[in-house]
């Protein structure tokens, strides 16, 4: 809703109410347009202000409506009323005014903000595009250059960056001096101002969405918000706005609106988290850390440390081997300047320390190791820590999958122990997996919880299991490309596939790029290769591909090593080019397993690997290694470059239609019976059963079939 007052003199306060961020539902849409007649009606008012309630102006459309029939006023005529009255209105700004938020003030006649606000047009981060009047009227306020960067990537400033665009009055000028000084409101009015544009518009316009096409990889809204512009830049304002309600239109519609705004929520849903125990984010406390100690310092350990460095946390790095340490004490200070001044932080907060010797964790409340992803040394380190620590410090490990118990049966407090799964680099990726094993006490989750929070990361509460969520379904896509490979697709045509999908990169170019030693040791480990184990295609009584065992055995590591599934241009190089060697070994390998090469089609090669991932998250959720689907999408879309605008890979299961999922799984199972990934999930048939009720159900359904032991 929306209040009024009148403050003394002749001034009307109109002030946003809805909690938490005052978003413009229907109620408030309607307080709106209520208040502003009141005002224009009060012969004593001669001016009218509109604010926020609780220091925020306005967080944008209520993105909860979306999902049903839209009831109330609308916005587009509302923001129209306010700028064609002949009193002066203006926006006060404190907080956010975001979206919708921004196009009401742009619809008002004057702007002021506070200098902590922060503005932006979001939308398209949501799938649609500023579709109230924003496409329209920002360009005709700040310059059609600016913007498209603003609604293209829909940024977000704080208050100077936007005074410096003219967006907002110089702050000289009071609210109270605007309203007496009896100015005409005609060019305070952004609909009937022209659009200024630099002379090469046109080609601005093509750069643009070359750019754009590019960078969003088959994302729809930022082709639609620089086509909104380019009618801004060339149309009359009213056929400007037809434009923005015909491209809105079909965004609205589209499955990626709904993908993205799932997004949104399954970001925020997953801080909300549940443990089956009963510990959830509202009855567990999180103890605050000043203190850390990170163990390890190759890739992921420095990354650890530049992190909590830069939350404000005293970091002890700790690397018993001198070389290694010498070069991180050189390597790290300057990493954490660098991303200090990339979020223009004046200097880091944080005070690092590096020390051979781990006694010196000692007085810290929180250890992080990071040492290679090896269990006896792991076990190792544990113990060590839980012999030197202080009763009470919280031991965590940043292991990408191995088992959180048994690390914790090796110290003295078990239930201090959990999973810190950082992503490389782990000061740069959002991505956090909390993993809490069964002995995990609830303050040690929260406190994971919220120091990943602190770091500005999407954690996730995982249980333990191996490669704990995101790795476990890691693995089944990894297979089912290894497997086309052997018949007969190329590694090109694989990563072809899923790039057109919306990765950044296909399965091989990603493994090149973390390296192919990674999952070789994992394989060693596991006992799948490695001398003594016969080389055949069938191992511990499944389907297995030793085709990238072979290629880690010919020296080809990665791009570190300069070639991989692909080669590069030397050892780190980074353009991946196609490599006649590995055509030719595919051939060679083929050939002696008697394999004959056919045309894959390209629906096969996504089916296969997406349906595998897809059917392994199922796995996960029956198993109650994560809580919900959100929780799932939530770590591909924040941790494995799965495309944002589908989802994440539940939500695109819902989207396909969990019946054409299972049919698909049922007929890949079928041919491939040795793949026991590929066999269909009893909650996957479970929900078909029950009419493939929407994702945002899952959970509820999930809890009730334990509860009645169907799962
Ligand atoms: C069929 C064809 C029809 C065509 C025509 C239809 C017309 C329909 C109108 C279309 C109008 C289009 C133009 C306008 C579009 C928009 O405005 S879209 C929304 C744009 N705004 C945003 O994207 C902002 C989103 N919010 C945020 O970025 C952050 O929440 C914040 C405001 C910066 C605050 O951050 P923080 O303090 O960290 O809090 P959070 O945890 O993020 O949020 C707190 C809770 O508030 C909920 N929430 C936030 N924003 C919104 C919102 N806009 N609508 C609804 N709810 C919102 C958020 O989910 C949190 O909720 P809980 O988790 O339940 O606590």
């Amino acid at each position: 809703m929306a209040t009024y007052s009148r403050l003394p003199g002749s001034v009307a306060l109109i002030t946003l109410q809805n909690p938490p961020v005052n978003a413009l539902s229907a109620a408030v849409r309607q307080g709106i347009v209520d208040t502003v007649q009141r005002a224009l009606k009060d012969p004593k008012v001669t001016s009218v202000v509109i604010c926020g309630q609780n220091g925020k102006f306005c967080g944008g459309a209520d993105i909860r409506e979306f999902a049903g029939p839209m009831l109330g006023p609308p916005l587009v005529p509302m923001i129209h009323a306010i700028e064609a009255v002949d009193k002066p209105v203006a926006a006060a700004i404190e907080g956010v005014a975001l979206g919708g938020g921004l196009e009401l003030a742009l619809g008002c006649h004057y702007r002021i903000a506070h200098s902590k606000a922060l503005l932006g047009l979001p939308e398209v981060t949501l799938g649609l595009l500023p579709g109230a009047g924003g496409s329209q009227r920002l360009p005709r306020l700040i310059g059609l250059t600016a913007a498209l960067d603003l609604i293209t990537t829909g940024r977000q400033h704080d208050s100077s960056f936007f005074s410096s665009l003219h967006l907002l009055c110089v702050c000289s000028q009071s609210i109270s001096s605007v309203c007496v000084s009896g100015q005409s409101l005609d060019s305070r009015r952004l609909s009937t101002l022209p659009c200024p544009c630099p002379p090469d518009v046109d080609s601005l316009l093509d750069k643009t969405m070359v750019k754009v096409r590019q960078r969003s990889r088959g994302a729809l809204a930022p082709v639609a918000c620089v086509q909104a512009l380019m009618a801004a830049a060339s149309l009359p304002y009213t056929q400007g706005m037809e434009k923005e309600r015909d491209l809105l239109t079909t965004l609205f519609n589209s499955g990626q609106a709904r993908a993205l705004q799932y997004a949104f929520f399954s970001q925020r849903v997953v801080g909300k988290w549940s443990l089956p125990s009963g510990a959830s984010w509202d009855n567990s406390a999180a103890r605050t850390i000043s203190k850390a100690a990170v163990i390890g310092l190759g890739t992921m350990g420095r990354g650890i440390v530049v992190a909590l460095a830069l939350t404000g946390i005293s970091v002890v790095a700790v690397e018993t081997q001198e070389k290694q340490l010498a070069e991180a004490s050189q390597v790290v200070p300057a990493m954490l300047q660098r991303e200090a001044g990339r979020r223009s932080l004046a200097t880091p907060p944080g005070v690092i320390s590096f020390s051979s010797n781990l006694q010196d964790v000692c007085e810290v409340e929180l250890v992080i190791e990071a040492v290679f992803e090896d269990m006896s040394l792991k076990l190792q380190v544990f113990r060590h820590l839980t012999s030197v620590c202080r009763p009470g410090t919280l031991l965590c490990s940043n292991t990408s999958g191995l088992d959180i118990d048994r690390l914790a049966a090796v110290t003295q407090s078990p239930g201090l122990v959990v999973g810190m799964h950082f992503f490389a680099p782990a000061h740069v990726m959002k991505l956090l997996e909390v993993v809490y094993g069964p002995r995990s006490s609830p303050e040690a989750v929260a406190t994971a919880m919220q120091l990943g929070k602190r770091m500005g990361k999407v954690s996730v509460a995982v249980g333990n299991c191996p490669g704990f969520v995101g790795n476990r379904m890691l693995k089944p896509y990894l297979e089912q490309a290894n497997f086309l490979l052997e018949e007969g697709a190329t590694p090109q045509q694989v990563d072809e596939v899923l790039e057109e999908f919306g990765f950044p990169m296909g399965v091989f170019r990603m493994s090149d790029l973390s390296g192919l030693d990674v999952g070789w040791r994992i394989r060693k480990e596991a006992g799948l290769t490695g001398p003594g184990v016969e080389s055949t295609r069938t191992r511990q009584g499944r389907r297995y591909s030793p085709l990238p065992d072979q290629v880690c055995e010919a020296g080809r590591l990665g791009q570190k090593t300069g070639r991989g599934w692909y080669q590069y241009d030397g050892p780190g190089g980074r353009v991946a080019r196609s490599d006649h060697w590995v055509n030719i070994f595919l051939e060679a390998y083929r050939a002696e397993h008697g394999l004959v090469a056919r045309s894959i089609a390209p629906e096969e090669i996504l089916e296969r690997c997406l349906y595998a991932l897809i059917n392994e998250g199922f796995n996960i959720l029956q198993d109650a290694m994560a809580a919900g689907p959100e929780d799932i999408d939530a770590i591909y879309v924040f941790g494995y470059g799965w495309p944002r605008h589908h989802g994440g890979p539940m939500f695109h299961a819902g989207q396909v239609g969990l019946g054409r999922i299972l049919e698909r799984l049922q007929h890949h199972h079928h041919n491939h019976p040795d793949v026991p990934h590929l066999k269909p999930s009893t909650l996957l048939r479970r929900l078909v059963a029950v009419g493939s009720p929407p994702v945002q159900k899952w959970r509820e359904f999930i809890n009730k079939e334990r509860v009645h032991s169907q799962l």
